[in-house]
């Protein structure tokens, strides 16, 4: 299992959890309307931090992605708005990163409409739908996820909590496909600031 922490930008609180945890991935957003919205001043805080460093932008253009990579160093590419698939495969073209293309859950999922992101991403993330598109803190049904018909790994997230973690357990042993866990606002002190200790409890329990 796989575990990406998003939302952060502290430098302190990002130091804190590289020695106390050290996640696969740590997510930076770059969607000014998130209050986890991280500027670029802060890239230089964060240079040579040895964790893979995911950016997640909504709708941002190919410009604002690669300036971002060169700036933060990013390892992973986090498509979370209704970025197409023409978008998505020059984004992994152009920049040759980790791609993870988001799908954010209402109801239901037409799995076919994801079918033509398959060449281009690496992971489908599934989140709740949110009018704000992510960090809501809500969880979707995740037994829509039960008729998940690709082989392609996907992570969840949406609401991830210590609340929740008996029914992430049986999915993940229940769906060879899931991957991993991306967690976010149930971990915050405020936004952008993580409790690393709940964090660490969280993991210790879901992790296998
Ligand atoms: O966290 C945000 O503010 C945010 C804003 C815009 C796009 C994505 C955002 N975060 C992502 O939302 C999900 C779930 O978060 P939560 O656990 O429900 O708080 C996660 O993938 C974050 O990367």
């Amino acid at each position: 299992m796989k575990l990406k922490v998003c939302g952060m930008r502290s430098e302190e609180n990002i130091k804190g959890l590289i020695s106390q945890i050290n996640p696969h991935w740590m997510g930076l957003i770059f969607y000014a309307k998130s209050p986890r919205f991280v500027s670029k001043d802060f890239a230089d805080s964060i240079k040579g931090l040895t964790i893979s460093k995911v950016g997640v932008f909504v709708n941002a253009n190919l410009d604002e992605i690669k300036k971002a990579i060169s700036l933060f160093d990013l390892h992973t590419i986090q498509l979370h708005g209704d970025e197409s698939v023409g978008f998505t495969k020059s984004v992994k073209e152009e920049t040759g990163l980790e791609i993870f293309k988001v799908f954010s859950v209402k109801e239901n999922v037409d799995w076919s409409e994801l079918e033509g992101y398959l060449p281009y991403v690496d992971y489908f993330l599934f989140d709740t739908f949110t009018k704000g598109y992510g960090g809501s803190g809500k969880t979707f049904d995740w037994q829509i996820l039960r008729s998940y018909p690709f082989e392609k790994p996907f992570l969840l997230s949406g609401g991830l909590s210590l609340e929740n973690i008996k029914d992430i357990q049986k999915l993940y042993s229940e769906i060879p496909q899931l991957a991993g866990l991306d967690i976010n606002s149930k971990f915050e002190i405020e936004p952008g600031f993580k409790d690393i200790d709940r964090i660490e409890e969280f993991w210790e329990k879901v992790r296998v």
